[in-house]
């Protein structure tokens, strides 16, 4: 009998027993030096391999640069990126824009019910993004979230009073949550892991980016009459343009292996890894069936795995390879199968120490990226500037979109730094930054004095008092101490030093909070089958936050006498996400999504040696090596590619993984 690769699954608890097993070795054969301990591969290769990550993947063993088709890869899936900013930043402009055409001037309530309409459809998309995506693939949840941008804005653009308004800001919030949820997933899966801060962060990128053009669409269409219809017409255009990219878009290797879809995978991997050999490609593909495969030694994910699979195999069951694959997900029943798979992934998910511990660090980054307040500052601006006084009273505007500026800015210089400072170092330094910044401003508008002690929740009615909700008075004269009198000129020191705070505060924002929660969420998760539930959760912890903000902010700010006490807030509250990176943040920088898992315990000082999920001794029906060599050989030999298997009968690869099949026998 051929024994294909079976090594790899043997299980590894110790330090390198994997890449021993990776070579096909006895259990028992003493443990090579750990520079033997992998396949060899060419030349050039391993020169590289030795200088650099010791992990030993096709990623981290190719010199990987930033392919055209990565590139297009990351713009095509990115666009959601954009469109999650434009439409996020367009709310702003849309509140003072419409005045009374929907009937009448929104209320302060009407006002609000319009901004969390979106934010409540992201905190839903997000949720139904997880799971929808292990279903359906990546590319489909991206291909539907495009969709609805544009149905959300064609209903937003036709609508005539506040409910319809209020529906198509909600359809586009519940594209904003699945893109925000899956695109980072998809692009962190497609990526070498040397480069995926930078394609990761293209969607932050373009996040950001869109944040900027939403501002600069408000900005030129205020004046327009009816100009609130155009400014949410046009981000109809990135949608139709996405639409028609998604036509090129591959689907992510590691969720078309998932789905036993290994010709298209090896052909994805082929164009992502150009200068990679068929080995290396069927190396690749080994990796990421090994992973999956772990995971499901881990029991409950494995029902997921292997109903994963027997769904996939159900349009075509025709060959021996169903009936292989069928016997052996037998101990999951059928009718209950969904259900028991969504089960077993929550179960897995809190209840296996590393899939917990990504939670919890994935959603508490989430969460810190919203409570230190920046979208407040981002969405208020214009107020906050125009509570600041002169110079900013003729035109806040103008000024605020320094901020969105800014953290354009900002994003483009943290892909610059993250995949070689990495992304503890980077998140310490600039969450440090944010605390401090936010402190002194708070300080500076103190000195400002009392602008904002009354929150007018008059509707706006001026070009300059563009913002989302309720209006502040501008500030005429100060009572701080820049100024000796209530009717003297008010200085301008403290509001100039508050405007240059608040962009430091943008910028330290945006090398690092901004963009590292997107990044460490497509990245922390070890185990595939939980990693779409993990960045659904972790997706839906930012909304609700956000929504909190949005929701609150104003009264917040009433509350404590003015923006002072808020940014004082938010100063502790960086703190106390400094300390939660602190504790938090793995390092994941040019670690492969295989090899996650292995690192996390490692930082914990545990057990090593499980690539995948948790390091749990092996017991039961997988414990014995026979046994696990035989389920891979099931496994591997369902790699039906359901597409392509007739037109690729006669080609098919039922020993799958090629490579190592000629490295072991038995
Ligand atoms: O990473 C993004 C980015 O920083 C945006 O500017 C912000 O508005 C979003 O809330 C955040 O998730």
């Amino acid at each position: 009998m051929t024994r294909t690769a079976a090594a790899p699954f043997r299980d590894s608890i110790d330090d390198g027993t994997d890449e021993r097993s990776r070579l096909g070795e006895a259990q028992d054969t003493p443990h090579p030096p750990r520079s033997q301990s992998r396949i060899r591969p060419p030349a050039p290769i391993l020169a590289s391999l030795n200088a650099g990550n010791d992990e030993g993947g096709l990623s981290s063993s190719h010199e990987q640069t930033l392919t055209p088709y990565l590139l297009k890869l990351s713009l095509v899936a990115g666009t959601s990126g954009l469109l999650f900013g434009w439409d996020t930043g367009i709310c702003a402009g849309l509140l003072v824009a419409i005045k009374g055409d929907l009937g009448h001037p929104l209320s302060a309530g009407e006002q609000e019910l319009v901004v969390s309409a979106t934010t409540v459809g992201a905190i839903f998309g997000s949720l139904i993004a997880g799971r929808a995506s292990d279903y359906l693939g990546r590319k489909r949840i991206i291909l539907i979230a495009a969709c609805l941008f544009l149905l959300g804005s064609l209903e937003q653009t036709a609508s005539n009073d506040v409910p319809q308004l209020v529906l198509g800001r909600f359809i586009v919030g519940l594209a904003v949550g699945q893109a925000a949820a899956v695109c980072p997933m998809y692009l962190g899966e497609i990526a070498p892991s040397s480069l995926r801060g930078r394609i990761v962060g293209t969607n932050s990128l373009l996040v950001t980016g869109g944040q900027v053009i939403a501002y600069l669409v408000n900005a030129i269409l205020f004046p327009v009459a009816h100009g609130w219809r155009w400014m949410v017409l046009a981000s109809a255009v990135p949608a139709v343009v996405q639409l028609v990219g998604l036509l090129s878009l591959d689907e992510s290797p590691r969720w078309l292996v998932a789905k036993g879809r290994f010709i298209q995978a090896r052909r994805v991997l082929k164009k992502i890894y150009p200068g990679a050999t068929e080995d290396m490609v069927e190396n690749e593909v080994d990796r990421i069936l090994e992973n999956l495969k772990r995971s499901r030694q881990d029991g409950l994910l494995s029902q997921q795995v292997a109903a994963t699979l027997r769904e996939s195999s159900q349009d075509r069951p025709t060959t021996s390879v169903r009936r292989s694959l069928d016997s052996d997900v037998a101990e999951t029943p059928p009718a209950h199968s969904s259900k028991a798979t969504t089960r077993s992934k929550w179960s897995q998910l809190f209840s296996d120490p590393t899939d917990r511990r990504a939670l919890i660090i994935a959603s508490g980054l989430m969460f810190f990226q919203q409570a230190c307040g920046f979208n407040s500052i981002m969405y208020y601006s214009s107020r906050l500037l125009l509570m600041a006084g002169p110079p900013f009273d003729k035109n806040p505007n103008g000024f605020a979109s320094l901020i969105a500026i800014t953290n354009f800015i900002g994003t483009v210089i943290a892909m610059r730094f993250v995949d070689s400072w990495g992304r503890r170092k980077l998140m310490l330094w600039t969450t440090a930054a944010m605390s401090i910044s936010l402190a002194l401003l708070a300080g500076s508008f103190a000195m400002i004095g009392d602008v904002g002690g009354v929150v007018d929740t008059t509707p706006p009615s001026a070009p300059s008092s563009a913002s989302n909700g309720t209006i502040f008075p501008p500030r005429v004269a100060t009572t701080g101490p820049s100024s000796t009198s209530s009717t003297s000129a008010p200085s301008h020191f403290w509001p100039l030093l508050s405007l240059f705070l608040m962009i430091l505060f943008t910028l330290s924002y945006a090398l690092g909070a901004g963009l590292i929660p997107w990044l460490i969420l497509s990245e922390i998760f070890p185990n595939p089958s939980t990693r779409s539930l993990g960045s659904s959760l972790a997706t839906c912890a930012n909304w609700s936050m956000n929504l909190v903000w949005s929701a609150s902010y104003l009264s917040f700010v009433q509350l404590l006498g003015g923006p002072a006490g808020t940014f004082g807030v938010f100063s502790v509250v960086s703190a106390m996400s400094w300390i939660f990176s602190w504790w938090g943040i793995v390092e994941l920088r040019g670690v492969e999504l295989e090899e996650v898992g292995r690192r996390m315990q490692q930082q914990e000082g545990g057990s090593v040696g499980n690539g995948g999920g948790s390091a749990r001794p092996t017991s039961g029906r997988f414990a014995n090596t026979e046994e696990h060599d035989e389920e891979r050989e099931r496994f591997i030999v369902s790699g039906e590619d359901e597409e392509e298997d007739e037109e690729d009968e006669g080609q098919r690869d039922v020993q799958r993984p090629r490579g190592s099949a000629e490295r072991t026998s038995r």
